[in-house]
């Protein structure tokens, strides 16, 4: 609050950021009631908390996805690295204690998409899988129960990956359907088998077209529909703009008390409430496929987004199969192994298939 020659000009401004008018340009002010002074003083604590919840998406935004291990004085980045990789060795070099872990039970692939089986691309709408990719999960999927997690639009995965036999759990795990040719690992129902935020569907479709318009203005940015949730990139939003594309994502979102935000790689993600998520999917999937409270299953889960961290969770808490982290830099993370990138997950994926042809093989 400024107070100069009898005008009182509240400065609504967060912090760091005020203006003061000239006195040439002050308007002739009435005094001011009690009401009006503490109307105006909430009206600034909203503007300088919403300030503050800006700052903390933006400095979010910057954080890698997983949050990536900040360097620590006393480690240099190798020493670090090593460190890591100790913790959470390659699944590659752990294959042997892999494969040994499922001696008497069924392997279970959980598959993410972007990150995992293509490689990150600046647009969307052009993270195809490369064909070696898809020849080695049709494999996969052929001696495993196998299913794709993602954030996307289930349709829109599909159309990807193009494979009949696979599981495919689209919007976060909200959108759950199964194989839609004859599989061995099919239990009755063919279709869709979960949808669990069906009621969704119109805010989700009225707040995708909120943010078209609301983010229009801002260069590089792009609205995504996923049918469950809405994914606002900004890879190709300049950083500078980042905090006006938060504000605008924040504006949108403050209408709708039921829909939350979380975040990927270099997108936001706006999704309904309902504590649903990609662990509480796999869960749901080992369940459809007659694991509930099995031991005789070992579920293997590949993702390198923060939101596969639920799943690699689920896995932990049960204490049952393994999480796999594809990253080539140190990141907080409940999985077990990691896998530096797409490649490394097809040879995973190979070396996988093969092991089994060879085992049933044997005498
Ligand atoms: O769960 P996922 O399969 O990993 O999906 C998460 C998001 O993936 C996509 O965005 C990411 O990949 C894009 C293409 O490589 C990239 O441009 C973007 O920066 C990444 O965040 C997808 O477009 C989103 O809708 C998903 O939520």
């Amino acid at each position: 609050m400024t107070n100069q020659q009898n005008v009182v000009v509240f400065d609504l401004k967060p912090r760091g950021v005020r203006h003061v008018l000239p006195p040439s340009s002050l308007p002739v002010a009435k005094p001011l009631s009690p009401q009006d002074i503490k109307m105006l003083l909430m009206k600034r604590f909203e503007t300088e908390k919403a300030g503050a919840k800006i700052n903390a998406w933006v400095d979010s935004m910057r954080a890698s996805s997983p949050t990536r291990i900040k360097s620590t004085a006393s480690l240099p980045e190798t020493e670090e690295k090593s460190s890591w990789i100790v913790h959470h060795p390659s699944a590659l070099s752990m294959f042997e204690q892999i494969v040994a872990a499922s001696k008497g039970k069924q392997i279970v692939m959980f598959l993410d998409y972007d990150g995992t089986l293509s490689p990150i691309v600046e647009d969307p709408d052009q993270a195809f899988m490369p064909r070696e990719m898809r020849a080695a999960l049709r494999d996969v999927a052929r001696y495993f129960p196998t299913a794709i997690v993602t954030g996307r639009c289930r349709d829109k995965v599909y159309s990807f990956v193009k494979l009949a036999g696979l599981y495919y759990a689209g919007s976060h795990g909200m959108d759950i359907k199964g194989p839609s040719k004859s599989c061995k690992y099919k239990k009755g129902n063919q279709g869709v088998l979960f949808q669990p935020a069906s009621e969704f569907l119109p805010m989700i479709d009225e707040v995708y077209k909120a943010l078209v318009e609301k983010t229009k203005s801002i260069p590089g940015a792009k609205v995504e529909n996923n049918k469950f949730c809405v994914s606002v990139h900004f890879r190709c939003v300049d950083e500078k703009s980042w905090a006006a594309l938060a504000e605008q994502v924040r504006s949108v979102l403050n209408e709708y008390p039921k829909l939350k935000l979380t975040q990927g790689r270099l997108v936001l993600e706006i999704r309904p409430t309902i504590k649903w998520d990609k662990g509480r999917a796999l869960e749901f999937l080992l369940e459809a496929l007659g694991y509930a409270n099995s031991n005789d299953v070992l579920p293997v889960y590949i993702g390198d987004d923060r939101t596969d961290e639920d799943a690699f969770k689920v896995l932990r808490d049960r204490g049952q199969g393994f999480g796999i982290l594809v990253s080539k830099v140190p990141k907080e993370t409940d999985a077990f192994y990691s896998l530096q990138e797409p490649s490394e997950v097809k040879e995973f994926l190979r070396r996988l298939v093969d092991w089994k042809k060879l085992s049933q093989q044997a005498p």
